[in-house]
């Protein structure tokens, strides 16, 4: 077993990616990028430890993929994220690379780790062959170098190196910062970071994603209160009577947001939105599918259909089908035809029967979003 730690830095908010989904969870066949991205590192060679950077609402999603690494909340900048995850290495050594570098080959990994004594710092870099321009003049591009990720530190002299508020753009400037030593080594053009959109045709490694679709049921039952405001399907009905709940009440929401989560993996609303939480008290349902909806875009999944049965003794659902119906569209950004909504009572049978409430079940497809066909 090597004395290294691995990281990999996949907490970013793909800011620049301009996609529906964000770059570590494009689908690669059925791995999201984080993880063939780890997978493929992790391969190349015997880490004692591999920790994984994830942003704050993604790292609960990401322990459901495997227990194989340690995942570790991410900070707000590159750098933030780093130090977070040095609190949790033990090795004298700490390789750290991006998720942005998908096609990472095993030689430049294979270099880091023979040089890694030769200096407090091995980078990979690439010469430049084009001519540059630095403030109008040209300037000689021998002097010019693209520093690339993974690099190979000391830890404890990385540690001090980064105990500072200098904002580092990589490992490399920080330690050179104190005057530590650096070891430049020869990069590859297939460790390109992937930093916009149109730059998924330029990583040739990555395939595009399965065609599986993924099924998620949600139900939910809520009892009614007396002179409340009623909504449903994130309108108001117009009945002095409403639901019995923390949030808002809104039970056929909260039915579509556990089918949603059910359909990518994710756990239950619950999970997202504890109720013993005093933020959600008589919250705006609307904002927590809001909140869904974006969740399931960012982790790899666009919706395909919702279908929904609603059952109720009362109050009468098919005057407002239609308006439910158009306000589900505009909440989920799904066209008006692949959104159904089915109404039943429960034949005056049990406590729905007996009018003390409403239940509403659900069931959501869902499918990897296509970044090959954008
Ligand atoms: N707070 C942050 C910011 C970035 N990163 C990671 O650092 C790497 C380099 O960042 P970049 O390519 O810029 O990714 P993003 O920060 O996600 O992109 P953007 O700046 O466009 O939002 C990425 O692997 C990213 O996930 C991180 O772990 N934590
Ligand atoms: C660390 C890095 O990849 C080295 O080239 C680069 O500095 C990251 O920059 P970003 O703006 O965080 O993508």
């Amino acid at each position: 077993m090597l004395d290294v730690t691995l990281i990999v830095l996949c907490a970013g908010n793909s800011s620049r990616f301009e996609h529906k989904t964000k770059k570590q969870w494009i689908r690669i066949g059925n791995e999201p990028l984080w993880l063939h991205v780890t997978k493929r590192l992790a391969s190349f060679s015997q880490f004692n430890k591999i920790i994984i950077a994830s942003h704050e609402t993604e790292l609960d999603y990401m322990k459901n993929f495997t227990d194989e690494f340690t995942f570790v909340k991410g900070g707000t900048t590159r750098q933030q994220s780093i130090l977070n995850c040095l609190k949790f290495v033990t090795t004298k050594y700490v390789m750290i690379s991006d998720v942005a570098r998908a096609c990472i080959p095993k030689y430049v990994i294979e270099t880091l780790l023979i040089e890694k004594e030769n200096a407090n710092c091995i980078v990979p870099i690439l010469n430049v062959t084009d001519t540059v321009i630095y403030e109008n003049d040209t300037i000689n591009r021998d002097n010019v170098k693209l520093i690339q990720t993974p690099q190979l530190s000391n830890t404890q002299i990385l540690k001090s190196a980064l105990n500072t508020k200098i904002e580092f753009t990589d490992e490399s400037s920080a330690i050179k910062n104190i005057n530590g030593t650096i070891k430049y080594v020869q990069g590859s053009i297939d460790s390109k970071k992937l930093t916009l959109g149109d730059e998924l045709d330029d990583l040739p490694c990555l395939k595009e994603p399965s065609n599986n679709f993924f099924t998620g049921t949600g139900f939910d039952i809520h009892a009614f209160e007396e002179n409340k405001d009623m909504y449903l399907g994130g309108i108001k009905l117009p009945y002095d009577y409403g639901f019995k709940a923390h949030s808002d009440g809104d039970v056929l929401i909260h039915s579509v947001i556990d089918a949603l989560l059910g359909a990518c993996g994710a756990g239950d609303i619950g999970e997202f939105f504890p109720d013993t939480d005093e933020k959600y008290k008589g919250i705006d349902s609307k904002i927590l599918l809001d909140e869904i909806v974006t969740f399931v875009n960012n982790v790899g999944y666009e919706i395909v259909n919702i279908d929904l049965t609603i059952i109720a003794q009362k109050p009468k659902i098919n005057p407002f089908k239609n308006d439910i119906k158009n306000s589900m569209v505009k909440l989920l950004g799904l066209e008006k035809q692949f959104i159904n909504i089915k109404a039943t009572t429960a034949e005056k049978l049990g406590f729905i029967g007996r009018a003390e409430g409403v239940a509403v079940q659900s069931i959501a497809t869902l499918k990897y979003y296509n970044w090959k066909q954008k």
